[in-house]
């Protein structure tokens, strides 16, 4: 299949240069949704490896009769991914996001694919809704704009939504306990924002933006926080820089509802 990632037309990121808008606070608004691809292309290392390999992840996981979630899905990169690599039709991806600008285009996307996999758009707060048995779930850089002490709850519903082997993919910004590791993270982040062609001006408004919107944390807190919600087993599968993205996988058996069926 072609990469889901080349399959939008989008206007080049001009969104923190000098013709572009201020010094608010990053929001997934119009402006950032006109030129959305370019701009995570851009910026994220690595992100056109990490999606089409989540479709490859989702076939090996994904169980008919079951959901998929792409959860803050955006222009619904990861959802085509998934619709295009999951052998079955019989189940559904719920592609969930809360910014209209978003959810209008992505509804647009996937109109014009011809995927067979039903797909369900939602424009709703991942946080707010109710989960369906489900067998994969993506969080493709996504957790990290959720408020820290909320993290937690999320991704214990998620973990109980889960089927018995069940997938969760989480894709995350890191941060480095050690200052000098920090440093040396932050720095290359600016090298390959400057080698795609951002300006001096650029990285350093979106910084300032970005500052108390995303916030990363370290590769540790990420998977303790997983095993804490009772994943079996998490495992980093890729790293770009300060980019990294994890897979979790729910019990093969339910212990849950073992316990509670004695
Ligand atoms: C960096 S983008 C995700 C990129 C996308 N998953 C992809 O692979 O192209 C983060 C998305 O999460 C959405 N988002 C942030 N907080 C959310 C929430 N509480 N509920 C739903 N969506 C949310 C934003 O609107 C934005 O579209
Ligand atoms: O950390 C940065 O500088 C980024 O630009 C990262 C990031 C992200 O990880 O979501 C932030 C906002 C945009 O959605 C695209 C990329």
């Amino acid at each position: 299949m072609t990469n889901p990632t080349s399959r939008f037309d989008s206007e080049t990121d001009t969104v923190y240069s000098e013709a572009g808008i201020s010094t608010e606070p990053f929001s997934f608004d119009e402006a950032v949704a006109r030129v959305f691809p370019d701009m995570i292309r851009r910026s994220v290392p690595g992100y056109t490896t990490i999606v089409p390999m989540i479709g490859l992840i989702a076939a090996r996981f994904a169980r008919p009769g079951t959901a998929c979630y792409d959860l803050g899905c955006s222009l619904g990169a990861v959802t085509l991914a998934m619709r295009h690599s999951i052998p079955h039709t019989d189940g559904r991806i719920i592609a969930v996001d809360n910014a209209e600008s978003m959810i209008e285009r992505c509804q647009h996307y996937i109109a014009l694919d011809d995927g067979q996999l039903p797909v369900e758009l939602m424009c709703a707060d991942i946080q707010e809704i109710d989960y369906q048995p489900a067998s994969v779930v993506a969080l493709n850089f996504t957790l990290q704009f959720i408020p820290v002490a909320e993290r937690a709850p999320l991704l214990n519903r998620l973990r109980e939504s889960l089927e018995p082997g069940g997938a969760l993919i989480l894709s995350e910004k890191i941060a480095f306990a050690d200052s000098d590791e920090q440093a040396l993270h932050e720095a290359l982040h600016r090298d390959f924002k400057r080698a795609q062609g951002y300006s001096e001006m650029e990285i350093s408004r979106k910084r300032n933006a970005l500052e108390e919107v995303l916030i990363p944390e370290t590769l540790e807190t990420h998977r303790q926080r997983l095993l804490d919600a009772g994943f079996a087993r998490v495992t980093l599968w890729q790293q770009s820089l300060n980019f990294v993205s994890l897979l979790a996988l729910a019990p093969e058996k339910d212990n849950r509802r073992e316990e509670t069926s004695v």
